[in-house]
């Protein structure tokens, strides 16, 4: 059974039916965990079910494991119909399942661009799609459209990925897919955002990349710290919750600041002989 959450009132999320991809691991392991805890059923997907399983078993009764690649049309469709089959409904779908790998832009080939640009690209675009058309926009019981939250987590492309073109050219599309269907779709009552996420210690980011830039990571926030994979949690169950209902076409960024400035301030070229940051001094 999960445990209480530390920030939102039990039951805020009673009878809320959410589908979240990747949920077998890191991100979205910990926001399962949050939204099963505030009451939601949470359905999760990934390619493998070990991984998924094990969420569950963390989870308790109100999380189901489903195999489902999200680059494959029909493996979402899928997906969307028995998670319809098995709950009647899905209120929020959380498209948190991506990654990339880290190389030169010279060096990546156009099977490289493309298998990622189709897992965060495409991948998001399939469930996006395929959630609303069977299950936002089709009528409820007051002949209206059901409407429904999307939350997209993206890895802030604001100021280009350095060795990630592939990831940076995706993540900035998935932003602006959410804009634009927050406009489109406004009137079926669905409203999309995006999380922009800067680096969090998660198992996978702390083994999948070069130990040099892992170990790095920390000293080019602002703040001096990786995120906390609940830190994440939170914000994803506080849009999915009433709280989030007047966001829709916003891109919000949890970072530490790192978007505005890689590294603690001042850095070694802005500081006076004390070590205080420079400062113009007054004319006149
Ligand atoms: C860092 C900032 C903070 C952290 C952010 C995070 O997101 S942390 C969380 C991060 N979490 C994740 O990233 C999790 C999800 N990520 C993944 O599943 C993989 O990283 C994936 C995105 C490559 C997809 O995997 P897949 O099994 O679908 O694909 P595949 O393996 O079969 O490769 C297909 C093609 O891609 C190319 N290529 C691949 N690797 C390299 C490379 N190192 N070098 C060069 N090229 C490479 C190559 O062309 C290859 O074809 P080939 O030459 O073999 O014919
Ligand atoms: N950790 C970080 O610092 C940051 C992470 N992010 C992004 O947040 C998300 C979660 O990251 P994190 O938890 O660290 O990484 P993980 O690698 O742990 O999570 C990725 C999840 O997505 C699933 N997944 C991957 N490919 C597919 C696919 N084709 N179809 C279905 N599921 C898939 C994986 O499961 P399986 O392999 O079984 O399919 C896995 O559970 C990712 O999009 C990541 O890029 C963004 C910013 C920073």
């Amino acid at each position: 059974m999960s445990a209480p959450s530390r920030i939102f009132a039990p039951g805020v999320l009673e009878g809320q039916v959410i589908l979240l991809s990747g949920g077998g691991s890191g991100l979205g392991r910990a926001a399962t965990l949050e939204l099963v805890a505030l009451g939601a059923h949470v359905a999760i997907c990934g390619r493998r079910i070990e991984p998924l399983e094990e969420t569950v078993a963390l989870a308790g009764a109100r999380c189901s494991a489903h195999v489902c690649d999200i680059r494959e049309e029909q493996q979402v469709d899928a997906l969307v119909d028995d998670v319809l089959a098995r709950y009647g409904r899905i209120d929020t779908l959380v498209n948190n399942a991506g990654g990339q790998f880290l190389a030169p832009a010279e060096e990546i080939t156009p099977k490289g661009f493309r298998t990622v640009t189709r897992l965060n690209l495409d991948g998001t675009w399939l469930m996006t799609h395929a959630v609303a058309t069977k299950a936002f926009i089709p009528a409820g019981d007051d002949g209206r459209p059901r409407g429904g939250k999307v939350i997209s987590t993206t890895l802030s492309p604001h100021n280009g990925l350095a060795g990630m073109v592939h990831s940076s050219a995706a993540r900035a599309g998935v932003e602006n897919m959410m804009r634009e269907l927050s406009i489109e779709w406004a009137r079926f009552g669905i409203k999309l955002n995006a999380i922009a996420a800067g680096q969090f210690g998660t198992d996978v980011f702390m083994t999948k990349y070069p130990r040099e830039m892992v170990a790095a990571a920390a000293g080019q926030v602002p703040i001096q710290r990786l995120g906390r994979p609940e830190e994440f949690a939170w914000l994803v169950a506080y849009l999915a919750s009433p709280g989030g209902d007047f966001f829709s076409g916003s891109v919000l960024t949890i970072d530490g600041a790192r978007d505005n400035h890689a590294g603690p301030w001042p850095p070694a070229v802005h500081v006076d002989d004390a070590g205080d940051p420079l400062r113009e001094s007054r004319r006149g």
